[in-house]
């Protein structure tokens, strides 16, 4: 099969032409369900072609780079199948990064096209700037379905033959740890990416799929799942109703899902309080920052017939690792409770994963790095087929971030890991975000996980509060926030008494509380530590 995952698609409409592709809600019934507009896998197909004929009587071309700025639904799934037939480039940003640091991704990827919602279509009016290069704006409103499909003249559109090496894509990083960067994607990594997630988790046809982060998403349609689109705000998926995922879930008996553990405690908090179960669900995979354990006990109960997976990997590097709720729990949750990281796994088959000797300059070639025995903690690097080779148009983060092998490559992950004696990796935190204090390094998921053990602690962050000397800032489970001076030192002592009861945490005596932490713009879950750091120096 050529290179090009639109191939999928359409082989899933042959296989199960009239299976349910998409269900996209559309109001609410009389009654209080929800109403949803579906699509069969044929019907998806139809639609993809239509687009494609559509976008390229526009001008829309093989490598052509299309800024997409659509909201997750019916019309992004045909988009974006669309483009992937015609070879053409989609650019994705996370609307929620604020409109300053979008649009300077945008001058930097220079579109040649944009697909958008009204609003998109404005933005690019008035910021017309930022926005030079673009030559065809095609507005994704009621009226884009509606024309399209009248017009369809039911021909398919043949999928490019495109090269593995090809650039399929380019998907911005969420910028937790700096400004957001173009991953490039090409045809052969995707291709990749999707088998990895079938055969890893054993993904077949008439499974049922609610994405809690639209971008995973994509590749159901040539997974064979059918995709639930969730009734949440992508630009900030923390402030998603529980009731409505729940529903969701229930109504459509949802099978697999996939969230953050900060939308998971979400949902497990809504459940635990109304006594309510998810039969339906098989799978959960919960990523984009460490999941604790104890959240994978509270779902497991929600889940009776289903298990909990955490897959590790980033925008650049997808997947590495994986691990159950289950191993989790009878392996490795107590070592985690001891502070010393968060297991994610073994690396997948076909990805290498090296522990390096932590260094913050660029590494030119794989010589020059010292592998750490197992145990020790340094820079986790990967290498395999779905590991992306650059960033678009950076070659400063490109020498920083990737390392020569000969005719390959390794992406350093930016994160501090060990192995341990089993081969599972451990994660222990951003590398950016470490402490070095006089006595050592202080790694911020081994630590952190000392403070959330207390009954009234949702997260915690470690920081440096200035020339190596650590805090803990602490978020408060709700309702749990210190309201007077007593309580807030009582809640420091408590905290005291956990830090020097743990050899990891011995050093730390200071502490701080925040109402909700500055989080990620895309899981609303990897805290960003950095910014406490500089609120809480000035008060060194
Ligand atoms: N299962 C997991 N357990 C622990 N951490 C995870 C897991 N999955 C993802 N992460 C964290 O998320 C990171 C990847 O995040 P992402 O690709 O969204 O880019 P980013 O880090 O937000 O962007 P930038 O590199 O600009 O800071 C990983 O390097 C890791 O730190």
């Amino acid at each position: 099969m050529p290179h090009n995952v639109a191939h999928f698609l359409a082989a899933q409409a042959r296989r199960q032409p009239d299976g349910p592709a998409v269900r996209a809600p559309d109001g609410r019934e009389a009654e209080g369900s929800i109403k949803y507009i579906s699509r069969s896998f044929a019907e998806l197909e139809a639609d993809a072609s239509a687009v494609a004929h559509y976008l390229s009587e526009l001008g829309v071309c093989r490598g052509t780079r299309v800024l997409l700025m659509v909201k997750p639904g019916l019309d992004l799934i045909r988009i974006v199948f669309a483009l992937f037939k015609i070879g053409a480039v989609p650019i994705v940003i996370d609307p929620g990064m604020g409109l300053r640091r979008f649009l300077k991704c945008v001058r930097h990827s220079r579109p040649e096209a944009i697909v958008g919602i009204p609003a998109a279509i404005w933005i690019s009016r008035i910021f017309r700037s930022s926005f030079a290069g673009v030559r065809v704006k095609v507005t994704v409103n009621r009226g884009f379905s509606r024309k399209l499909l009248s017009d369809a003249r039911g021909d398919a559109y043949p999928v490019a033959d495109s090269a593995s090496d090809e650039l399929a894509a380019i998907l911005f990083t969420s910028g937790s740890t700096g400004p957001a960067k173009g991953v490039l994607y090409e045809h052969g990594m995707f291709m990749a990416q999707v088998e990895a997630i079938r055969s890893q988790y054993g993904i077949g046809p008439g499974e049922v799929d609610l994405p809690m982060l639209p971008v995973f998403a994509l590749f159901n349609p040539a997974l064979g799942m059918c995709t639930i689109v969730p009734e949440m705000n992508p630009s900030r998926p923390a402030t998603v109703d529980p009731e409505k995922i729940v529903r969701a879930i229930q109504q459509n008996q949802v099978s697999n899902s996939f969230g953050s553990p900060a939308l998971w405690t979400i949902i497990a908090r809504y459940c635990e309080a109304r006594e309510v179960t998810l039969p339906s669900v098989k799978r959960i995979l919960m990523a984009g920052a460490p999941v604790p354990p104890a959240l994978m006990e509270r779902m497991q109960a929600v889940i009776p017939n289903g298990e909990i997976h955490t897959p590790y990997g980033a925008t650049e590097a997808l997947p590495v690792s994986s691990i159950s709720a289950s191993e989790v729990l009878k392996h490795t949750a107590a070592q985690t409770r001891r502070g010393e990281g968060t297991c994610v796994g073994k690396p997948l088959p076909g990805v290498e994963v090296r522990v390096i000797e932590a260094s913050n300059g660029p590494i030119e070639s794989i010589e020059g790095s010292k592998v750490l025995h197992a145990g020790e903690v340094g820079e986790l690097i990967v290498k395999g087929p779905s590991v992306t080779r650059g960033y678009d148009k950076l070659p400063e983060a490109d020498a920083r971030s990737k390392i020569a092998d000969g005719e390959g490559h390794w992406h350093r992950m930016g994160d501090l890991g060990k192995f341990d004696a089993a081969g599972r990796i451990w994660f222990c935190g951003r590398m950016v975000e470490r402490v070095l204090t006089q006595n050592g390094p202080l790694y911020t998921d081994c630590c952190e996980a000392i403070f959330n053990q207390h009954a009234k602690v949702y997260r915690s962050a470690l920081i440096d509060t200035g020339g190596g000397h650590p805090a803990v800032v602490i978020e408060p489970e709700p309702g749990h926030y210190p309201s007077s001076e007593a309580d807030k030192e009582e809640f420091c002592s408590e905290l005291g008494q956990l830090a020097r009861a743990n050899a990891v945490t011995q050093c730390i005596e200071r502490f701080f509380f925040e109402k909700s932490f500055p989080v990620d713009v895309r899981h609303n879950a990897k805290i960003h530590r950095l910014s406490l750091a500089e609120k809480y120096s000035m008060e060194n």
